[in-house]
């Protein structure tokens, strides 16, 4: 986009009655520059201030335009403002302002006299001579005019007393304006000059001891022209904003009261910022800092905005503003090196046209007038006609003006000013800027200029689109941070409730808990693996039992529930149960031995005890003289009823046992014994009935058993085995001691309650006190 730099001009005022004559402000005009000027660029014309600290000393400050005493409202308004009225009806946004001490001239300059006309009437003047030379365009002017007074924004067209503040808004393209500023539409030059002669008694002027009519607020009149090409269907808007502001003022010279000083405070405090934009922007500042006040907001576009800027500098002679003027030289030296974008204001009046090209993912919201198209000019002017005073280059630009591709290439029609203005000055269109090439026709050079538009466009809106996106990225990352950060707090707070139990441990202090972790994870792996593994051996039991005999089925049964009930007067509930099912599986037919299941279960899924009842001592004899007879007895004793589920069983297994000659006492516990007379069929060698008694077998008791002497089981084992069977009994007996014992420790460990918390992280939990 081609950049165009805010254009100085100073004036110098002539000196007022009572002025005192003086020689150290002096105006040096091209013709004079051959002097030397240290720092002007080549034939331009400079102001010179002897420094007031060294007279010897002489400071230039080199602009393109300056202006002396005699000069005249006619010329400076011919050689620097006429020329951007052109450039208003453009579609392009032009900001003048005047910038000078109290009672420099701005407001000499910019408003003027009857007799002689500043820059505003002159503009409007030559704004309607013009007008009338648009005969392409439907062209409505409008003007509005406000006045920003202690950084408040008031409507001049409005009645200072019902004068309400005004609001300053950007739009959603970045624009800023002063939302319910009236704008009053002007047919003729003397319809202006009521409304603004009306409102500029609006205005806040007050006397100084340095201007009787100082004004005390800053004031902008702004003419709009609207220009409507209803072949084409768009609209162009382009506008001249007219500044005067209120002049910087040493309180020590105006001699302010307290009203004045409060003026004079919020008109230095705006100039100031004035002047930090200014500097930013020529540091080239990421951040400008327009929002510091009402009338940076205002002037946004005219420094670093879209607008083309003039700066007219006024100064005033004499040694008692000397300061002064050499501030306001320094601000325009600053200000000169501003660069702004112009751009033209068009609006394709017609319903937004799809898209036939390729647009970004996001339109604009429905329901939203179509966005002006702001299209960049070139501000490679063309030599504009010579002032009276010198030559200078113009501002007016050429300009890229092109219609939308929506327009349809035939339709574009050049837009010419042909003709307007003295000096036949003019903007120059497209269609004369681009001289034509050979071999191509007007269609082509308009369908070359649509397709050039179309991705200026495109690219737009990307970047909007882009813009936006980012700017949801930053908002969805600033949301996570103040969440991370409000998490962080609450936190925070928890923890200062807490006690720091946690915090008061010294480092490393977990470092052996943290290992045992480690110790307890493959412990916590092996102990499953080990389980599993039991749990296989336990559907092996069915299996087994699957293979046994009818009789074998029945005695191991019969074992199991000895061993279950064992358990179960111990009070291990778990094992006995296990064991009961056990016992369940090899007699899956015994109702009784269901029952005692179901009541275990019970007993163990509600917590409360089981209480078997005891086996009478008597009961062996009994049971073997049951047992001998064949005959079940009905007991009401646990044992009995176990015995009484069995008896069956047993009667069909007593060939087995019933060995002549040999004692053989029945207990829960002998039934094991009697599975050993059955190992055969289990595949284990020997096939004699072994009489046993002993409860859980352990080394001692087969010892015992082995030896025949009775250490007070009450149990009594006579037998006269052959040699070699009895050592085969033995070692089948070894073996299901082996396995019963081991059978035994896995059923302890896995009926261990899974909830009970293991012994490690029991133990850790204690270490860390939880
Ligand atoms: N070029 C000029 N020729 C003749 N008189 C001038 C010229 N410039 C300024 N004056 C006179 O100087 C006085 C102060 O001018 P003016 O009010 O325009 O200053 P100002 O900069 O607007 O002051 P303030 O900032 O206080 O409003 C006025 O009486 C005005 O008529």
């Amino acid at each position: 986009m081609a950049s165009h730099k805010v254009k100085i001009a100073a004036r110098l005022r002539p000196r007022l009655d009572g002025e005192v004559v003086d020689d150290n402000i002096k105006v040096f005009h091209n013709s004079d520059a051959s002097t030397g000027s240290t720092n002007s660029t080549s034939g331009a014309s400079y102001i010179s201030v002897v420094n007031p600290r060294d007279t010897t000393q002489v400071f230039k400050f080199p602009f393109s335009n300056c202006y002396d005493e005699n000069s005249t409202q006619e010329e400076i308004f011919h050689n620097d403002v006429e020329p951007l009225i052109d450039v208003v009806y453009s579609g392009i946004t032009v900001t003048i302002f005047a910038y000078g001490v109290t009672s420099s001239g701005k407001t000499h300059t910019m408003q003027g006299t009857k007799v002689q006309p500043g820059v505003i009437p002159r503009v409007v003047q030559a704004m309607f001579e013009k007008k009338t030379h648009l005969t392409q365009h439907e062209v409505n002017l409008t003007v509005s005019y406000m006045e920003i007074y202690k950084d408040e924004v008031y409507d001049l067209f409005v009645t200072r007393e019902n004068a309400p503040k005004l609001p300053v808004r950007e739009n959603d393209v970045g624009m800023v304006f002063v939302a319910n500023l009236s704008s009053q539409s002007i047919s003729s030059v003397e319809e202006f000059d009521s409304l603004y002669q009306q409102a500029t008694r609006n205005r806040s002027v007050g006397a100084t001891n340095l201007n009787r009519q100082s004004s005390r607020s800053h004031a902008v009149l702004t003419v709009e022209a609207t220009m409507i090409d209803h072949s084409n269907n768009t609209t162009l808007t382009g506008k001249i904003n007219l500044v005067d502001l209120a002049g910087s003022e040493n309180n020590k010279q105006t001699g302010n009261d307290s009203t004045r000083m409060a003026e004079s405070s919020a008109i230095n405090k705006s100039l100031s910022v004035l002047g930090q934009v200014v500097h930013a922007l020529n540091q080239g500042a990421s951040r400008i800092p327009y929002r510091n006040s009402k009338l940076t907001r205002i002037l946004q576009d005219a420094l670093g905005g879209n607008a083309v800027g003039l700066l007219i500098c006024n100064l005033a002679p004499g040694t008692k503003f000397r300061q002064d003027t050499l501030n306001t030289l320094n601000f325009a030296v600053r200000t000169k090196n501003v660069e702004n974008k112009p751009v033209i204001n068009e609006r394709d009046n017609r319903p937004a046209p799809k898209a036939h090209f390729s647009a970004p993912s996001n339109p604009p919201p429905i329901g939203k007038p179509a966005p002006a198209v702001l299209i960049p000019v070139s501000t490679t002017g063309t030599g504009s006609g010579a002032g009276p005073t010198r030559s200078r280059a113009s501002l007016v630009p050429v300009v890229s003006r092109v219609p939308r591709v929506s327009m349809g290439a035939n339709q574009y029609q050049p837009f010419a000013l042909a003709g307007v203005g003295g000096g036949g000055r003019r903007l120059t269109s497209i269609g004369e800027a681009q001289p034509e090439r050979p071999g191509l026709t007007e269609k082509d050079i308009d369908e070359r200029i649509s397709r050039a538009v179309e991705a200026e466009v495109a690219r737009r809106l990307a970047e909007k689109e882009k813009e936006w996106q980012e700017e949801q990225k930053r908002q969805q990352a600033e949301l996570e941070a103040r969440a991370a950060a409000a998490a962080a707090e609450a936190e925070e707070r928890r923890r200062s409730r807490t006690p720091e139990k946690d915090m008061s441990l010294p480092s490393g202090v977990l470092t052996p808990i943290l290992k045992k972790h480690r110790d307890l994870d493959d412990e916590l792996k092996q102990r499953l693996l080990e389980l599993e593994k039991k749990f296989e051996r336990g559907n092996k039991e069915t299996q087994l039992a699957d293979v046994l005999s009818p009789v074998s089925k029945k005695k191991t049964g019969r074992a199991y529930v000895a061993l279950a009930r064992a358990h179960s007067e111990k009070g291990d509930l778990n094992v006995a149960l296990e064991l009961y099912r056990k016992a369940e599986s090899y007699v899956p037919d015994n109702m009784k031995l269901k029952e005692r299941i179901i009541e275990i279960e019970w007993a163990v899924k509600n917590g409360r005890e089981y209480v078997p009842s005891p086996k009478p001592q008597k009961q062996h004899k009994k049971h073997k003289k049951n047992r001998s007879n064949k005959a079940s007895t009905a007991s009401s004793s646990h044992e009995d009823q176990e015995n009484e589920a069995m008896d069956m069983d047993i009667s069909g297994g007593a060939g087995n046992g019933g060995v002549k000659g040999k004692t053989r006492i029945m207990s829960p516990t002998s039934e094991f014994g009697v599975e050993l007379t059955n190992a055969g069929e289990t595949g284990v060698p020997g096939g004699n009935t072994s009489l046993t008694k002993r409860p859980f077998a352990d080394t001692e008791d087969d010892q015992e058993v082995d030896s025949g002497i009775d250490h007070g089981h009450g149990m009594i084992a006579t037998q006269t085995p052959p040699p070699p069977q009895q050592q085969q009994k033995r070692q089948k007996r070894d073996f299901i001691k082996n396995e019963e014992d081991h059978y035994h420790d896995d059923l302890n460990e896995r009926w261990e309650p899974p909830y009970a918390p293991n012994p490690k992280v029991r133990e850790l939990n204690e270490e860390i006190g939880l």
